[in-house]
Formats: C-alpha cells, structure tokens, sequence
C-alpha cells in the first residue's frame, strides 16, 4: 500500500529518513514498507487505531526494538544521512541524539538532580560540579520545571506528582543535546493541567528539535503538531500537514477515523 502525500505539504530537509521500513515479530509482520521523513523544527503527530504499529515504528527510530529478541527490522532508517543500524552506529550515542520519553514516566529511582546529571555525565558532556549544575539547571528551566524542584534537587525523582515526573524525564533526554525527541503518549498517564504544560512544553521545543508523539488524542495532536501521519494495519495511509489531515483527509479510512468511527 503506498501512503497518500497530501499535495500542498512544503519541503523540508528530513534530520531522519526512513524508506521501505518493516518490523517483524518473529513471523508477524508489525510495519509494513513504511516510508517518511522527520524534520527538524517541526512536531510530527503519529496517530491510528490501537495496535497499527505506531510504537513499533517509534522505537525502530532509535532502536529500543534491540531490546526486543523477536524483533527484527528491514528497510533503511538515517539520521543525517547516516545508517542507524549500520556497523558503525554506537547505540548509546543514538540514544542520546535520539531520546525517548515513555507513556509512564519513569524516573530513575535516584534524585532529582541525578536524574538529569546521569546522562550528560555517561556521554562526557560535562565536567566538574559546575558544569554538572549548569546543565541541571538549564535541563530543568527548558522543561518548565526549575521554580518546583530547584529547592529540593536532593529529593527523590520518584517522590514527585505525574505531570512533574513527566517534565522530569522530559528534562532528562534534553540534557544529553539530542536532535530528535520521541515520545509516546507522554500524557497518557496524566490529568489535564499536567496534560497542558507537557503541550506548551512540546510547543517550545519544537523550535530546537525534531519531535514525534505517538497520540490517541486527536485534539491533542492538532495541537502540538505541524505534521500528521496517519498508521492502520501497519501502513501509513497518509501523510501531511496536520491542518489537512483534519480538515481535508484523502482517505475514507483517515476520516472515519479522525471522526471517531473506529480505533
Ligand atoms: N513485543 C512485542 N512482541 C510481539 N508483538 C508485539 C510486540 N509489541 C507489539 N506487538 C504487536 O505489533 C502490533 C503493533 O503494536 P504497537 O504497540 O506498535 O501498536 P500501537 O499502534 O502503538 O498500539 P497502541 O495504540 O494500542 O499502543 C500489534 O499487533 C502488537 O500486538
């Protein structure tokens, strides 16, 4: 099945690139032939019903599948034009330009402040107790969460609310620089007014990184993203920009499901 682009989508330069991408597990195939750019500076909404793929997809981008042994990818992915699963792609680096925030938060069970230091620690990117500081703080300001915890950053990252937990893992992948930010239904787990500083969160972002979001929201998605790619059955039906994808989709499958006929 080819994905529909719809026609008035302008051009970008892809800071990741997937051509022909399929994912089996074991003998079932979960992605099929899946095809689209990820550009830097937007937000890409990825939506569809329940089990078409779009965590699978998500994951092959910065290869949390390794984690799977089932799991096997075919096709091409890149990050600036360079083969993530090619020989000389180390994983952990990947993971740093590639982070990932998860449908539950997840905290590591340590403080606040190591939480954030952990990483930029591990890749070298900070030296000495100042730096360290200066990239906790900064982390934590662009996460929108420094005036609530800068008081207690010895306090455990666990012992905070849902929606700050969710900032915190947010502030995480961004201390370690990263180029692209996935995420998978980061509000899932979270009420509305926590729901709403995660959006405004990922609006700011939005101006440095790439960044995907897996969503069952459709609201959501209309408002946090500039692209849509529609997912059934493993296929992306359509692709573009989110506005058309709502208002003027090409598929009758795309509308029945952005008017809630199924998923
Ligand atoms: N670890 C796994 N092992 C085997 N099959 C899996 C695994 N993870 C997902 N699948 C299967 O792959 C298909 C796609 O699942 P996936 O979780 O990617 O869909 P999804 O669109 O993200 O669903 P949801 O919206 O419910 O989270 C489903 O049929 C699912 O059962």
């Amino acid at each position: 099945m080819v994905t529909k682009i719809h026609p008035n989508l302008e051009a970008t330069t892809a800071k990741m690139n997937a051509q022909g991408v399929s994912v089996y597990y074991g003998d079932k195939k979960a992605i099929d032939n899946v095809s689209i750019e990820v550009p830097s500076k937007y937000v890409t909404s990825f939506i569809g019903p329940s089990g078409c793929g779009k965590s699978t997809f998500l994951r092959v981008l910065n290869r949390m599948n390794d984690t799977i042994p089932t799991a096997r990818v075919e096709g091409d992915i890149t990050l600036d034009g360079e083969d993530i699963y090619g020989s000389s792609m180390d994983v952990v680096q990947l993971r740093a330009r590639v982070g990932m925030v998860f449908q539950k938060p997840n905290p590591f069970p340590k403080s606040i402040y190591d939480n954030i230091a952990y990483g930029p620690k591990i890749h070298g990117f900070a030296e000495g107790k100042e730096e360290l500081d200066e990239v906790v703080e900064r982390s934590l300001v662009r996460a929108g969460l420094w005036n609530e915890v800068k008081d207690r950053l010895t306090d455990s990252g666990t012992a905070l609310s849902g929606g700050q937990q969710q900032r915190l893992c947010i502030a995480r992948a961004i201390a370690v620089d990263p180029e692209v930010i996935l995420m998978d239904e980061p509000c899932s787990a979270l009420d509305p007014i926590a729901t709403a500083k995660i959006e405004e969160l990922i609006a700011d972002l939005n101006e440095n990184y790439a960044i995907v979001i897996v969503t069952h929201s459709m609201q959501q998605a209309a408002r946090v993203s500039q692209r849509t790619a529609f997912f059934h059955l493993g296929h992306i039906v359509e692709y573009g920009r989110t506005s058309d994808i709502f208002t003027n989709p090409l598929e009758q499958q795309t509308q029945d499901y952005i008017t809630g006929r199924y998923g």
